[in-house]
Parts: C-alpha cells; structure tokens; sequence
C-alpha cells in the first residue's frame, strides 16, 4: 500500500519540502492554495478546512487474469469538498497513481468547478496499474470490482466519476452498468463521460480539448497575436492533447510538434494533425507516424509561441523550466509544472494559463451530461459546443478581470474566483455542528 506524505508548513504558513523527492500533486496543489490566499481577505478557517480532503477511500481491488491467476490492485477515491455541489471528478489508470495524488487532483478539481461556476465540488480518483498490460477482459473485470468497492460512497447526488488518463467512455459504460445493476435500476447519471448510447453527452470526449484550444485563441487575441501565425507544440496525444491540437490545426494555428510516451514528431512546416492517429484511436501511434522523432524532454523546449503540456503532471520542472522558450504555457494537462518552476516562468514573462481554466471544458460537459440524465434527454452537439464556449468565455472575462485587477498572474486570478466562491459558500453553510 502507498503511503502518504505529511507536508510541513514554514511560521508563513507556507508548505516546505524536506526531501529529495520530487514535489507530489498534493505539496503543488496546497502550495497554490496557500499563495492564492494571500492575496483574498478570507477567514483562515476555511483555507484551513481546504487544506484537507473531506475522505479518501482506500481499496483493493482483486482481479481474475486472463491465464486464471489472480492478482490484486490498489485503488482510490479521493473526496475533497462538496461545499457546492455533489463531489466530481475523473479516474485515472496509472501506475504512478497514489492517495496524495488523488487529493492533490481532487482539490483542483474543487477549484476548476468553482472556476467554471458549476454547482459542483471536487473528487479524483484511479487504480495503480497500467492498463496497457490489461486485456480488454481484464479492463472491464477491473473496473466492474473497483466500482463495487466504492459503489457506497458514489452516487448522481454524491460522487460523479468521469474519464481521465488511461480510462475512456468505455470503462465509464462499465461503471454506469455495474453500478446500475447492483442498484436496481438504470441510474445514468452516477458517470459523466459516457458513451452517448448509454446517456454520455454528444461532445464530452473532445470538450477539454475543445477548451484548450478555445482558451489558447483567447489568450492570442488577448495579447494581440494572430492565431494564424501562431506556433504550438502540444504534449501528450490523447483525449486533451489531440482534440486541442486538432482544433488550433483547424483554426488556422501551426501545431510543430505532438507526442506519445515513447517521443515526439517534429515537423516546423506544419504537421497535418487530421492524419495522425490518437491515443484513443492507436496508442502510441504518434512516434510510429514521425519521420522525424524528437525526445518529450525536447518538445518542451522548443522556440514556439504556446507550449501545451497535456499528458502527466510535473513534466515542467527547476530543472527545465530555464529551457522553456515559449511565450505561453497553456496548461491542459492537470499540474503540468512544479510550483518552483511556476515561479521560474512567470520571472520569466511567461505567461502561464492555469489547468484549473485551460482544461475545464471536461467537466463542464460532464456537468451538461448530468442535466441530460437527469432529464433523459439529450442535447445535440451544436447546443453542447455553442453552450460550452459561452460558459468558457464568462469564465475567462471573471479570470481576466482578477488578473487585470490585482495585478497578479493568471493562475492566482483563477484561484482569486474560485476561492472567492468556494469561501463565500463556506461562510454561508457555516461549521457543523
Ligand atoms: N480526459 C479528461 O476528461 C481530462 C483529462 N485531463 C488531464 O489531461 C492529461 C491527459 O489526460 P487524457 O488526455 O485524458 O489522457 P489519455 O490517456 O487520453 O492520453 C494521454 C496521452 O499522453 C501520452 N503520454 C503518456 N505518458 C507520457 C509521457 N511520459 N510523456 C509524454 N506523453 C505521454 C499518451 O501517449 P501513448 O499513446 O503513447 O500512451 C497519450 O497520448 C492528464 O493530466 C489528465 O488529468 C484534464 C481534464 C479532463
Ligand atoms: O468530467 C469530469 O467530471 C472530470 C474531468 C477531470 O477529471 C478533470 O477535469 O481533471
């Protein structure tokens, strides 16, 4: 079982690091609060409270293999905040994930909601296993095993998962009949992301994708750039990375450079992102089409206009973040960058667009799928984007006004709105008993 890491506080208040090992999701995420904070006139009882997940359950998962063995994972639900609305929030399959992971990635999701004004709180959770090395039998058995064990604690009015790093719409269809199944009834609104057959909103797959490329066209307008002439390497070629790269593609941008796990493919004419597979299409198919193949390490530093990492977190570190030439990092992985290299960038004058906006169109499409279950009818695809972009421009303008306002960087202006929200509800709700 892993275990989780106590994090230590400087008289500031500030968390400190003691070891060697690199900064977890969690040490990020609380050091962001804290520096967020600093900047708002909120009670300190509720940074306090925020410090802290609500629960996180710890579960082991046993499974049969294929050859008849079985062999027996660990898996999490981390739930941080519901001050505002039931907990929400992706699963991953990973072997790096961990329960401080899963807190860390929790708490931005408490404040990508609020960013997004959703009436949602904030959850992650996932399963330490590499769901390359699983049949497709073994996937769904996983999957069905792990829901059963946390089936009391999710719910539609509870805790809604959905996608994130190595699940799709498929393991969401597993989890919505498991669930259903022990319950009685067909309840689709216990997952987002589902495949829309089942209930699964038109649009959610490419959505934060999708928000990724509508935030890097705002932020181009915004410091008078022409998306037309605009350069971008984008990390990672799955659901966030290729939907971003393909639209930017589409809307006239020049994507130099894509990558899978094993590299990336470089081309500084162009790459026609139409005609590379991705992951959800042909894992690791990237390096496979490339003539050219340039290390991740390098990708990351190469004189673009926008850099988007969109794969793990923590690729952005002291020891790169010297290197990195871009003018803007728009994040659409979930913690991209460790918060010493945040600070290395932004002396750096670049401007760094946080996950917490960048990447929320997931969710806020998950939030759509979940009116859509709730009234058992279904949007189009038309109204989901058109509502989508209405939804990411206003939260943008409430972003843009803190950031103008105070004078601070994008990613304190979005931590400014959320936790604004996310204390005003505290103070409403009060500490019970
Ligand atoms: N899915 C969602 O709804 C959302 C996801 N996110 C975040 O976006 C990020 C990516 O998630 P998602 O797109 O869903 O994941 P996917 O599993 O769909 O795709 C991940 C991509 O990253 C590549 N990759 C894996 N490891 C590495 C590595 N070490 N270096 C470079 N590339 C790598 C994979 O390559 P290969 O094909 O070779 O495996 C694949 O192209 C995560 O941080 C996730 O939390 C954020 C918001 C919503
Ligand atoms: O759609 C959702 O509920 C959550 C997606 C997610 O995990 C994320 O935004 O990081």
């Amino acid at each position: 079982m892993a275990s989780h890491t106590e994090v230590t506080h400087d008289e500031s208040g500030e968390p400190t690091t003691d070891s060697a090992e690199p900064e977890s999701a969690l040490e990020t995420a609380r050091r962001q609060l804290y520096h967020a904070a600093t900047h708002l006139d909120i009670d300190p009882s509720v940074v306090e409270r925020l410090k802290y997940p609500k629960k996180v359950h710890e579960v082991t998962v046993p499974i049969r293999r294929d050859d008849g063995t079985v062999e027996v994972f660990t898996g999490y639900r981390a739930q941080h905040d519901s001050v505002r609305g039931p907990f929400k929030g992706g699963l991953r399959y990973h072997p790096d994930v961990t329960r401080d992971e899963c807190v860390g990635l929790g708490m931005w999701m408490t404040w990508k909601c609020a960013v997004m004004d959703l009436p949602f709180g904030g959850a992650k959770g996932g399963i330490a296993v590499n769901p390359k090395e699983l049949s497709p039998g073994e996937k769904e058995r996983l999957t069905r095993r792990f829901t059963q064990e946390i089936r009391d604690v999710i719910g539609p009015n509870q805790d809604i998962p959905a996608p994130d790093m190595g699940t799709d719409p498929q393991t969401m269809a597993w989890l919505m009949d498991a669930y259903s199944m022990q319950e009685g009834e067909t309840i689709p609104g216990v997952v987002t992301g589902k495949p829309p057959v089942i209930g699964g909103s038109k649009g959610r797959e490419e959505a934060p994708g999708r928000s990724v490329a509508t935030i890097t066209q705002l932020v181009c307008e915004y410091y008078d750039r022409q998306l037309e002439e605009t350069t971008v390497a984008v990390q990672g070629y799955g659901s966030v990375g290729a939907n971003a790269a393909r639209l930017l593609d589409e809307w006239g941008a020049t994507i130099v450079a894509i990558s899978d796990v094993n590299g990336a493919m470089y081309d500084p004419a162009g790459i026609d992102t139409a005609a590379v597979p991705s992951h959800d299409e042909e894992p690791e198919a990237v390096t496979t089409y490339a003539d050219d193949v340039i290390s991740n390490e390098e990708l990351l530093t190469l004189d673009v206009d926008v850099l988007i990492p969109a794969a793990l977190g923590n690729v952005i570190t002291e020891e790169n973040a010297e290197a990195i030439a871009a003018d803007f990092v728009v994040e659409g992985a979930n913690g991209p960058m460790t918060s010493a290299a945040d600070s290395i960038l932004t002396d750096g004058d670049i401007a760094v667009i946080p996950d917490i906006l960048a990447n929320a169109g997931g969710v806020t499409v998950s939030y759509f799928e979940w009116l859509q279950d709730i009234n058992r009818r279904a949007w189009s695809l038309e109204r989901v984007n058109d509502e989508l972009e209405a939804e990411m421009q206003t939260a943008w303008e409430s972003v843009r006004t803190e950031f103008e306002r105070r004078d601070v960087t994008w990613r304190d202006a979005a931590y400014i709105v959320a936790l604004s929200r996310i204390s005003e509800a505290h103070e409403a709700r009060g500490l019970w008993p």
